[in-house]
């Protein structure tokens, strides 16, 4: 799968093991950064995860920040834009199946190294589910998106 990938400098060590992990588990990463520890701001790098993501379907973005709290409001303000912050691994695939989500984000200060690929794993291997209910929920979505 074709994944972007981004952190902040809070995110910066775990986005890095993870991008690594992804590749070898041979999918097609991209690294937007930040690609150093140095300060950088989250909505910066979810711009920059993001805008990729919007335009291709096939891909899924994933997103690090110190809480992934400030990654997920970024993120939701770019249209077809569905992100959500996962720390558990039910919400990660749910998110995808229910609500068509494109973009994960991660707290880098709530979970640990493991927990995380868990998370990436149930969030790369769900699907849409294209029922009637969520298809209209997830058209209600772009509606809300499209009247701001
Ligand atoms: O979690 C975050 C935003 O929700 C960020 O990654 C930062 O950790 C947070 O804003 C704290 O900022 P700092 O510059 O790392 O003190």
């Amino acid at each position: 799968m074709n994944i972007v990938i981004g952190s902040d400098h809070a995110g910066f060590q775990l986005k890095q093991e993870l991008a690594n992990w992804l590749r070898e588990k041979g999918h097609q990463v991209e690294d937007v950064g930040s690609h150093d520890p140095e300060p950088v701001d989250f909505p910066d790098i979810a711009h920059a995860v993001c805008s990729k993501v919007r335009v291709d379907a096939q891909c899924r973005g994933i997103l690090v920040c110190g809480t992934g709290v400030g990654a997920v409001i970024a993120a939701n303000k770019i249209n077809g834009i569905r992100a959500a912050v996962c720390h558990d691994v039910h919400s990660a695939h749910q998110a995808v199946e229910h609500d068509d989500v494109n973009v994960m984000c991660i707290g880098a200060q709530i979970v640990g190294p493991w927990l995380a690929r868990d998370l990436i794993e149930a969030f790369l291997q769900a699907q849409f589910v294209a029922e009637e209910d969520f298809v209209r929920r997830v058209e209600k979505l772009t509606r809300l998106e499209q009247q701001n």
